[in-house]
């Protein structure tokens, strides 16, 4: 069996990759980072260790790579015989990784296949799907389609950036998740192991954005905001503590309600993630998580989605406007998104900005109440 995986980064190659060798898959990473791609050629395996104390490490053997910029009609001949398509590229990465993906389904002689986006993101694999559609004539995508399933998931494994002295060496949680939208799935079935299929995605992906990562988003801003660098001292700070878990209480509130959770269960499942979060073994930092402001602060995300669905509901978040604003301050000059918001918060009226960025409407008391606290 062989799996083709765009993105051989952090979870990339610390879960997909692992999860995937483990389920008796070659695995053919793809991507533009040309040294990783060298190196997965040269030593053909690499080493997961697991952060935890007497941490264990795991040999994924059975990889290679190709570089998606130099060797596009390798990769392209791939995927006409993958098993199993994945990616871990970020949302905004699925428009140009849908191009090769298209031309490769597109070759294929009647095999099923299954594609799958790892992304952080609601929906992540039909936005996948809408691009490849793209490429492709309304004809060949029926064809492709008898074929081909799409199933959204939602991925869980806290992967921080990576310093080893063996380049491909990752480090990872033990904890890991990885949810498959089973209802999306005519073709044959593919066996993952550590994967759970559920018919109703939606709530799995919602309790996992709307706490694992509207928590940890919420640990970096203030953080940031804080000058603390690491998520596990940002999270020993009382008052952050006390605000993540306001923040929590808010989301928790939201999704009982929505999903009807047992209340008993889903606070336990906030309490795990909270010690994910304090993890001394795994060194993970505030940059890296509060990554990308304006996609983590978009209509469907992580803040706003669960405070304007409180407001629907007839509640005032507050605690969520504490993160929403540390958001809209996190001013670092590496990460392209957050640069982006700081020359709009410069140059243009804060109300503008507020909904430009949020998607939400400019006379809702939302924006009112984000505009109070940045001004
Ligand atoms: N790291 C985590 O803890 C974690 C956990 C769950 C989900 N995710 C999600 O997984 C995705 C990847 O996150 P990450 O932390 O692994 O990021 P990362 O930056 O470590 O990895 C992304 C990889 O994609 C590669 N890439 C960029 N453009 C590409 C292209 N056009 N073609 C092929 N490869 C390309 C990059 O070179 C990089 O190696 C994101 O959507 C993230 O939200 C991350
Ligand atoms: O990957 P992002 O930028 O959407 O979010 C940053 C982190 O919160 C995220 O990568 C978590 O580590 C991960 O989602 C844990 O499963």
């Amino acid at each position: 069996m062989k799996a083709v995986h765009f993105g051989a980064g952090n979870i990339g190659r610390g879960f997909i990759g692992s999860l995937l060798h483990r389920s008796g898959y070659e695995v053919v990473f793809v991507d533009v980072n040309a040294e990783i791609i060298d190196e997965l050629n040269q030593k053909k395996a690499y080493t997961v260790h697991i952060a935890e104390e007497n941490g264990q490490n795991e040999t994924v053997t059975n990889v290679r790579g190709l570089n998606s910029q130099t060797q596009i009609e390798q990769v392209i001949e791939e995927i006409a015989s993958a098993d199993i398509v994945t990616t871990a590229v970020g949302p905004n990465i699925l428009k140009f990784v849908a191009e090769p993906i298209a031309k490769g389904l597109k070759q294929r002689a009647g095999k099923d296949v299954f594609v799958i986006a790892c992304e952080n993101a609601i929906g992540a694999t039909e936005t996948l799907k809408s691009h490849i559609e793209t490429y492709l004539t309304e004809q060949e995508m029926a064809e492709m389609e008898k074929v081909t399933s799409f199933p959204n998931s939602a991925v869980d494994r806290i992967v921080p950036n990576q310093q080893h002295e063996e380049l491909l060496t990752v480090a990872v949680e033990p904890f890991y998740e990885w949810v498959i939208d089973e209802a999306a799935i005519h073709t044959s079935r593919p066996e993952i192991s550590g994967a759970t299929f559920v018919q109703d995605l939606t709530p799995y992906i919602e309790r996992k954005l709307f706490t694992v990562n509207t928590g940890h988003a919420m640990v970096a801003y203030l953080g940031f905001a804080r000058g603390i660098e690491a998520i596990n001292e940002a999270i020993a700070d009382e008052t952050i503590e006390r605000m993540v878990r306001g923040a929590l209480e808010e989301t928790s509130t939201l999704l009982t309600e929505k999903y009807g959770f047992d209340r008993a269960e889903h606070k336990r499942y906030v309490e795990k993630i909270l010690n994910r979060f304090k993890n001394p073994y795994l060194s993970d930092d505030v940059k890296r998580v509060g990554r990308g402001p304006l996609r983590k602060l978009s209509f469907n995300e992580r803040f706003i989605k669960p405070a304007r669905q409180l407001v629907e509901l007839g509640y005032e978040p507050k605690a969520l406007l504490e993160g929403i604003e540390a958001a809209f301050q996190f001013d670092v000059q590496s990460d392209e998104e957050s640069v982006q918001l700081q020359q709009m918060l410069a140059q243009k009226e804060l109300k503008e900005v507020i909904v430009e960025v949020t998607g939400l409407d400019k006379n809702s008391a939302l924006v009112e109440e984000i505009e109070k606290r940045i001004s």
